[in-house]
């Protein structure tokens, strides 16, 4: 479904700036495959996220989605078969736009010229459906502004928009990372909830050591811009943040430093 061969990424080439983001990353992920990522600063999380959805361009390697190698092609072209949630729940929402026009717009993803961004009355009552799976009283507020909402309002919609025409791949950059305990806790259920149901083949950054063991299928850990551990479900399963921090130390031969980290 997706498949990251050797993506290597160096910025600032030949500079005192200079800094390599991805060292030859591979990565195969099955139809499904739900993928958590975790790793140290500047190990090449967002930098990996962002050649997958076309916002910056490997300098080797390719990306290639259901088997298409879609690394010429740009963000906006990539759009159609990915969905992707930000950390930042100003990021994936139009906040002078309603929740309905948000919503036609996602629904519009993918879909040929001409397509109307106007809600007509069919439309409106998918998008009231769609919301109501939030279990957060959206359906009822559809010509609010979404500049208006809550945090956690917001990135539940960001994640509704992203997912709702069923995208080959879900991008979560660190999506619950600037909401409060409880906040972040219903946005990962609506997560675990929609992922599963829409068989989504997901990739999750999180700093949540506790969240990257319990979600999803399979666990993977990158230092360095290399991807140093792939843990496979079975292995996944009986696994303890202590452990998951143990064999960061062994194979890198240092403590995880990551600022963000909250162990659960
Ligand atoms: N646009 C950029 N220009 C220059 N250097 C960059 C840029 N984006 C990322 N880098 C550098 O590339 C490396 C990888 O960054 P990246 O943001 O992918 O790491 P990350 O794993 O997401 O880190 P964190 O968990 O700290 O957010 C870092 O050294 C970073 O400073």
């Amino acid at each position: 479904m997706l498949e990251i061969s050797n993506v290597s990424k160096l910025f600032n080439p030949g500079t005192l700036d200079e800094k390599t983001a991805l060292v030859g990353a591979k990565l195969f992920m099955k139809p499904a495959d739900f993928v958590t990522v975790i790793g140290s600063n500047g190990a090449g999380k967002s930098t990996l996220m962002n050649i997958i959805s076309g916002v910056m361009k490997p300098d080797a390697g390719e990306v290639k989605i259901d088997n298409s190698n879609v690394s010429a092609l740009s963000e906006h072209q990539r759009s159609r078969w990915i969905g992707r949630v930000f950390q930042d729940p100003m990021a994936g929402t139009a906040p002078r736009m309603t929740i309905e026009e948000n919503m036609a717009i996602a629904y519009s993803r993918g879909k040929s010229r001409g397509f109307s961004f106007g809600a007509t009355r069919a439309k409106r009552t998918i998008f009231k459906q769609e919301l109501q799976r939030l279990g957060i009283g959206l359906e009822n507020r559809l010509n609010a502004k979404v500049g208006l909402l809550s945090g956690g309002e917001r990135q539940a919609l960001s994640l509704l928009m992203a997912t709702f025409t069923r995208p080959q791949i879900l991008l979560l950059d660190e999506h619950t990372a600037a909401l409060d305990p409880a906040r972040a806790e219903l946005i990962t259920s609506l997560t675990e909830s929609i992922v599963r149901e829409m068989k989504l083949t997901t990739l999750m950054v999180t700093h949540n050591m506790e969240q990257a063991i319990r979600l999803g299928n399979r666990l993977i850990m990158m230092d360095k811009g290399r991807i140093i551990l792939d843990v496979p479900e079975e292995r996944k399963k009986d696994l303890t943040v202590e452990q998951l921090l143990g064999e960061f130390e062994r194979i890198s031969g240092k403590k995880l430093a990551d600022d963000r980290i909250v162990l659960g």
